[in-house]
């Protein structure tokens, strides 16, 4: 099948900007200014006043009604809009989401090379590995939320990390990730020990009842968080998704980063109005939203607990959520988290595959096809789940104090026992 590569990347440059501005039309500010400065870039100066003009008439039009911040607290308690989920039925959908990471085998990597969905998992790869390269700096605190099996501690090890704390929700995927620190994951994988200390925990890093950010008191202040394919788990209710973020800006050092990977909700809600259906895709993977969203429509003031199905062949198949992305960073902002970076993959691939460093990177994790062009080999179907997703940098507000971060190091294990799994549990 003939690779998109970077070429692809590039085409869709434009394709990518004129779909966000259809699609984020009234709902997302970040990409009206994107689309803005782009048009600025390219002389198209009235284009850019139309912008302008039609996005003061939207702010105007999308002012928060009156009543936001009763409906807020209102969804908090778990009432107020029907999207918000009750209790019971949160917990079922998080245990749907744990169990089927938990029953998730470690494949031998043999088996990850015969993966339908191998050329985008190593475009995954190196998106991660480029936010690391970009944001890691050697002996930082590292906390890795939904850390699944250890996919990250390679690139970790690295960026010359001093100290690493994991947490998922999936104890089969936690132990994973505890023989691959150990060094013992199947004879095929690199086997090398991680050269800084840390601890795992199993539990949901978002629960509403044992806050992280008091199990982890004693580990914290982090230099980094991240955060991969995992934030949208929070975004079930507008209470997790704040308790997400309160966590994470607790954890945080003043100055410190967070990084991370979600679905592009800009993205998802432009295909899913194209599809006929609640129900698009293509070979390697299908969204499926609830007849409850027949009309397509989403009221910018009730951002949460917008869930939809996602299969993704060899690697996903439960229910996940929509975020925002205006919602998120204004979110985040009230927990002193600015936004300091975020690109759709097309476009994070366009920008980054300038770089030499980073296309020498693609070369290593064999995406590259033979090795022998700078051309990303990735089918048409993978590359168009990339545009489903983007990436994300926040820095907590605040003067860097390093060395507060830095007396930290030094705890944890650098052979992790199965009992020094620390499990934590949500109070009934
Ligand atoms: C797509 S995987 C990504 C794993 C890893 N971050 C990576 O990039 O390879 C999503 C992970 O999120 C974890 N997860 C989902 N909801 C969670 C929650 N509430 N708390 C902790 N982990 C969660 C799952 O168990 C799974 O390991």
């Amino acid at each position: 099948m003939a690779a998109p590569a970077v070429q692809a990347a590039r085409a869709s440059k434009k394709e990518s900007l004129e779909e966000r501005d259809v699609a984020g039309a009234g709902s997302l500010e970040e990409d009206n200014d994107y689309w803005k400065k782009a048009a600025r870039r390219k002389g198209h100066r009235k284009r850019a006043a139309r912008e302008e003009s039609n996005g003061k008439r939207r702010g105007s039009e999308e002012r928060p009604p009156k009543d936001e911040q009763r409906d807020r607290e209102a969804s908090i308690r778990g009432l107020g809009d029907s999207r918000f989920l009750k209790d019971e039925e949160s917990t079922n959908l998080i245990a749907q989401v744990a169990d089927y990471y938990s029953a998730r085998t470690n494949n031998t990597s043999e088996q990850r090379e015969a993966s339908p969905i191998i050329r985008l998992k190593k475009l995954n790869n190196w998106i991660k590995s480029v936010l690391i390269q970009l944001y890691a700096r050697r002996g930082d605190s590292v906390l890795d939320l939904a850390c699944g099996k250890g996919g990250d501690l390679i690139k970790w090890d690295k960026a010359m990390i001093g100290y690493y704390v994991g947490i998922d929700i999936a104890a089969g995927s936690v132990e994973d990730c505890r023989k691959r620190y150990n060094g013992d994951a199947d004879r095929n994988q690199r086997s090398n020990k991680n050269s800084f200390p840390a601890r795992l925990f199993v539990g949901d890093c978002f629960d509403l009842k044992v806050p992280l950010d008091k199990v982890l008191e004693r580990d914290a202040p982090f230099d980094i968080c991240s955060c991969q394919f995992a934030m949208h788990y929070s975004w079930s209710n507008e209470a997790r998704a704040r308790r997400a973020l309160a966590s994470i800006s607790a954890l945080l050092r003043p100055g410190g980063t967070f990084i991370g990977t979600m679905p592009d909700a800009n993205v998802i809600i432009k295909k899913l109005r194209k599809a006929e259906g609640l129900k698009f895709g293509n070979r390697v993977y299908s969204i499926h939203f609830d007849e409850e969203f027949a009309d397509k429509k989403f009221k910018s003031s009730s951002p949460f607990g917008i869930k939809y199905n996602f299969h993704l062949e060899d690697a996903v198949d439960c229910p996940e959520w929509i975020v925002a992305f205006s919602a998120f960073k204004k979110t985040a902002e009230e927990y002193g988290l600015d936004l300091v970076l975020v690109k759709n993959f097309h476009k994070f691939v366009y920008d980054f595959m300038k770089k030499p460093e980073f296309v020498e990177l693609m070369r290593r994790l064999g995406a590259l096809g033979d090795g022998s062009s700078d051309e990303i080999n990735i089918s048409p179907d993978e590359w168009e789940v990339a545009y489903l997703y983007l990436a994300f940098v926040l820095r907590k507000r605040g003067q860097p104090d390093r060395a507060r971060a830095k007396k930290r190091v030094g705890r944890g294990h650098y052979d992790i026992a199965k009992e020094d799994i620390m499990v934590i549990r949500s109070e009934d």
